[in-house]
Order: C-alpha cells, then sequence, then structure tokens
C-alpha cells in the first residue's frame, strides 16, 4: 500500500515540513488509510493529464480525479527530486504535528508561486484528534467486520430522514445485504451541515437502519457530480462495499467493481403510515418525501419536523445545529468602499439591537480591527486578506456561540469573502454579506478622513477605489446605496432584511 522507501531520522529531521489544506490532508488520510489503492501517492504531471484526458493512471488504473498536493515553492526550494535523500517533505496537522512524509520525486511550478510536490507517502504520526475519530476505521479493519457476501454502500452525506430509511432497509432487504454506511466528513456537506452534526444526526437514526457498520471517511466534493460520484465508488469499493445505493446523488463504478443500486421514489402512506413506491399508494394517501431546503425552510422557522417524516432523535439533532434563526449565529458583513458608509450603518445597526436587548452583538469596527486585531498589518493585497481572515475568524466564534457579530472591513476581494463566509457556515452560522455599494465619486466627494485627495497626490498607495481593486460582490445578499437615503434609511434596511429573515424579531424604533 504505502511505498517502502528508506527514512533515515535525520532525514526527517531536517526536512522541510509543510501543513496541506483541508482537501489536501483529507486526501492524505484517504491515501495513508489505503481507502485510495491502488494510489498511494500524490500524483505528478504524467498522472494528472492522463486523469484529465482518459480518466485513467498513465498506467491505465481508471481514477476518476487529480489528487495533488500544491505546496509553496519557498517551502521546497530546498528539495532536489533527483536526490533521494533531498526530497523529503514532511506534512503535518493543522497544528503542526507531522503525519506524514512525502518522498518527493517530481516537483513541478504550476504558477501562483506553487510547486506540486508529487511521490509516495508515508505514515510518521497519527491523527489523534478531531470529533468521532473512533469512527474512522481503515478500509482493512472495516473490511476485516464485514462477513456477509453483499454490502450495500451508502454515502450519508445528508441526514437520514424516514423516506431514505426506507429506501435503505428495501434495497438491503433485496440483496440481502449488510449496510455499510460511509459518512463523509472531510468539510461541509451539501446541506451545509458541518461534520460532527452529520455524524450525530446519522447516530441519531442508528436504531431505524437494518444491521450496519457506520465509518467516518474523510471524502470530500470538489464541485464535479460525475468525478466525485466515480471516486465516491471507489472508495466504497475499498471499504467493502459490493453494491452502492446512489441517494440523491448519481454514481457510477468507474472501475471500482461495485454495483449501483438506483432508489425507487417512495412516498408516505397515510393509510398506515409506511413508505412504499409512489405508483403504489393512492394519490389522496400520498405524502411526498420533503426536499432539503424544505427541510432547512421548517427549521429556520422554527417549526418541528414531523415525526411522519423525521425519526424524533433525528428532528432534536438538527433543531439543535439550525435552530430558529432569532437563536442562531449570524454574520453580518459589510463591504463597499472607503467612505461608502459601512461603519455608520453598522453603528446604527449595533445600537438598535442593543436597545431591543433580543440578541447579543459585537461589532468590529475597522479602525478597532486595525487597532487591536490587525496592528502589525498594511494594505498589501496580503495583508488584506489576513486582516478579513482574523475578522472572518473572531466573528464567526461570536456567531457560532449564538451571537450577531458586525463586520465593516472594505474585504475588497471576492476570494476573502468567500472565505468568510465559508468560516461562518463551518460555525453553524448563517452569512449575509450586505454591499455598501454607494460609489466612487460620492466616497471620493465625501472623502471623511482626506484619504482620498492624498491617495490621487500620490502620497498613499494602493489606495482601494483609486490605485488598488475592489471586486464588485455578485453574491451579495443585500446592496445599499447610501449615495441618495439617508442614514436612518439605510440602517432600516439592513434592519428589515434581519427581521424579514427572522434573525430578529423585534422591530427596533
Ligand atoms: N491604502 C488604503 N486602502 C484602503 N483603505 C485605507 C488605506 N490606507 C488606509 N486606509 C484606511 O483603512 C480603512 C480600511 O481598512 P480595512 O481594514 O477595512 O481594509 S481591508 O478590508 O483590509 O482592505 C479605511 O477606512 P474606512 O474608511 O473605514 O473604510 C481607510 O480609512
Ligand atoms: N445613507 C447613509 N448611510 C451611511 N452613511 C452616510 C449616508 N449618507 C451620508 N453618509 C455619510 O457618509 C460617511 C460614511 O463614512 P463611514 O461610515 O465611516 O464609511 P466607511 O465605514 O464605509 O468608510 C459618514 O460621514 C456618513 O455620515
Amino acid at each position: 500500500m504505502v511505498s517502502d522507501w528508506v527514512l533515515p531520522d535525520e532525514v526527517l529531521a531536517d526536512a522541510p515540513s509543510y501543513t496541506p489544506r483541508p482537501h489536501e490532508l483529507a486526501d492524505l488520510e484517504l491515501l495513508l488509510s489505503g481507502a485510495y489503492a491502488p494510489l498511494n501517492r500524490f500524483l505528478g504531471t504524467e498522472d494528472v493529464d492522463s486523469v484529465a484526458a482518459a480518466g485513467t493512471l498513465a498506467d491505465g488504473t481508471q481514477w476518476p480525479t487529480p489528487v495533488t498536493l500544491h505546496v509553496p515553492a519557498d517551502t521546497v526550494s530546498s528539495l532536489d527530486s533527483s536526490s533521494p535523500m533531498s526530497r523529503v517533505l514532511v506534512l503535518t496537522d493543522p497544528e503542526g504535528v507531522p503525519v506524514a512524509a512525502v518522498d518527493a520525486v517530481e516537483l513541478t511550478p504550476v504558477g501562483d508561486g506553487s510547486v506540486r510536490v508529487a511521490g509516495p507517502v508515508r505514515r510518521i504520526g497519527e491523527v489523534l484528534h478531531g470529533p468521532f475519530r473512533r469512527l474512522r476505521a481503515t478500509p482493512a479493519a472495516t473490511r476485516e467486520t464485514l462477513t456477509t457476501q453483499r454490502v450495500l454502500g451508502v454515502i450519508a452525506d445528508r441526514p437520514l430522514h424516514r423516506p431514505q430509511l426506507a429506501e435503505i432497509s428495501r434495497a438491503a432487504h433485496t440483496l440481502a445485504a449488510h449496510v455499510l454506511i460511509l459518512i463523509p466528513v472531510a468539510g461541509l456537506g451539501p446541506d451545509g451541515l458541518p461534520p460532527a452534526v452529520l455524524v450525530r444526526s446519522i447516530m441519531a437514526a442508528r436504531d431505524r437502519l437494518p444491521k450496519s457498520t457506520i465509518v467516518a471517511v474523510p471524502l470530500s466534493q470538489r464541485g464535479d457530480d460525475v468525478r466525485d460520484g466515480l471516486l465516491s465508488s471507489r472508495v466504497a469499493a475499498a471499504y467493502g462495499a459490493t453494491h452502492l445505493l446512489s441517494m440523491g446523488r448519481s454514481f457510477a463504478a468507474g472501475g471500482s467493481g461495485v454495483r449501483i443500486m438506483l432508489p425507487r421514489q417512495l412516498c408516505y402512506d397515510a393509510r398506515d403510515g409506511q413508505w412504499r413506491a409512489l405508483e403504489d399508494v393512492e394519490p389522496p394517501f400520498r405524502r411526498q418525501a420533503m426536499s432539503p431546503s424544505e427541510i432547512s425552510d421548517m427549521l429556520d422557522r422554527g417549526f418541528g419536523l414531523p415525526d411522519w417524516h423525521t425519526p424524533p432523535a433525528v428532528a432534536a439533532e438538527l433543531r439543535r445545529a439550525r435552530p430558529p434563526r432569532r437563536k442562531r449565529g449570524v454574520v453580518v458583513f459589510m463591504t463597499g468602499l472607503s467612505g461608502s458608509g459601512k461603519s455608520t450603518i453598522a453603528r446604527g445597526v449595533y445600537d438598535a439591537l442593543l436597545e431591543t436587548g433580543e440578541r447579543t452583538v459585537s461589532l468590529f469596527d475597522g479602525d478597532v480591527v486595525r487597532r487591536l486585531l490587525s496592528s502589525e498589518l498594511g494594505f498589501s493585497g496580503t495583508d488584506r486578506e489576513a486582516n478579513i481572515r482574523r475578522i472572518a475568524y473572531v466573528a464567526s466564534e461570536v456567531a457560532h456561540h449564538h451571537g450577531v457579530a458586525l463586520c465593516c472591513p472594505i474585504a475588497p476581494y471576492a476570494a476573502g469573502r468567500a472565505e468568510a463566509r465559508r468560516m461562518a457556515a463551518e460555525a453553524g452560522a448563517d452569512f449575509i454579506l450586505v454591499h455598501v455599494s454607494t460609489p466612487l465619486e460620492v466616497c471620493e466627494e465625501r472623502d471623511r478622513k482626506g484619504l482620498y485627495a492624498k491617495a490621487r497626490a500620490g502620497v498613499i498607495e494602493s489606495f482601494t477605489g483609486i490605485t488598488d481593486p475592489y471586486e464588485v460582490p455578485k453574491n451579495a445578499d443585500l446592496t445599499v446605496d447610501t449615495s441618495e437615503i439617508a442614514v436612518d434609511e439605510a440602517i432600516g434596511q439592513v434592519i428589515d432584511y434581519l427581521v424579514d429573515g427572522g434573525w430578529i424579531e423585534t422591530v427596533p424604533y
């Protein structure tokens, strides 16, 4: 499985180290555990090209997705891919603990200052923490426990409500198969549920599953349904699945050897409370399964999920993870040019929420952030990114604990705003992007701090809107242009949005 290259301690001690990005760490764990067998390495140029062109590795093995590792060029500048003792890269977990070493047989610059590091990986330490680690059995250990001839794999990337439970029972019964539930835990699921919540909700349905083995797998979605489906099939096969139930997503066997089971559309039969094939229930007695968005909507509004659709224990987990919006944490993230009105609006919203007392609220005002959180940072692209990441991190923590976090940095880059949105989602909170879209001419006309004049005169460099870019958001949840409205009206637009969406109930005066 893993290669047997020799790794003397002194080589390891001198090797550079790097913490891969989350999806690369997930790939690493799958490589090390044997879930990606026969793959035991990060791919190099020949394999990457072959996967893209033909869906196979260079040696002809079917393989759907490029499993690659990109590392900043500086980190690997001392490596020499032609010398076995000088090409070891140590990979660490986010806390800096070494978990693996790569024998970097190929180092390929890929632009943006990164190098693709390709080569076999070897485990040098255990990842010991993380919720539900006990469910992370290796493929080999899992296969050992599976004694039936047929094993029905289920990729449970969403909670299991009664229709899904009925589908699994029906398929397991038809095949006389043991059930193998694989829970992807490498990131947010398709419903935006953090992994620990997804696992808890599946465990809450355990009693209603036929005889099952439950395993948490660091499988992540890469955004290409077909290739993701193929990879899932391969991983399911590695864990011992002979069949895979295609629930909600399309899977294909893709050389994995598993057989894909297509589900039948089931509906609830109001006469006796059974879930049956749609065509077997007369229309007056049929109740269709709820869609994920209907379920989210009910939770957002604080309605319980009905017993006919969701086992009470599952409903309780989901209610806890996704409380009604009036109780859920939210990051209100205002972005816009300097002088557009972000701080003025944020302060107004803050005061209004203090007045109603309904929510705990924190304001991360620009000046305060720059003084306390980001005092050493300037306005280069990298510094601005770091500034936004810090604000997003602290705001997400506030929202994780069910508070309202108001942020008002310029946040000129779409990537930083997207990261802030993702961090809030991972904290189980909502994220509202408010674009304060006041045009540059108006901001410059206001020039409250005289900075635009200085920027025009070349006294200040890299000034947003003048000599530094502002990427206009394409995904703002609310847009407020303050050029032709009064301050109170601008504040009112944000408050109305919060009231209409259910994040606050009391309308402040
Ligand atoms: N070069 C340059 N570009 C933009 N802005 C500058 C610059 N230098 C100083 N300032 C002042 O700093 C405030 C912006 O800080 P932010 O933390 O919001 O910026 S960023 O989000 O990190 O881009 C911004 O304050 P606001 O007017 O409150 O937005 C400016 O007054
Ligand atoms: N409708 C409005 N909403 C917000 N600010 C407004 C509005 N109309 C005029 N202004 C003025 O514009 C300026 C905006 O400054 P500020 O809130 O500090 O902007 P930013 O935080 O985006 O740099 C303030 O002087 C404010 O009084």
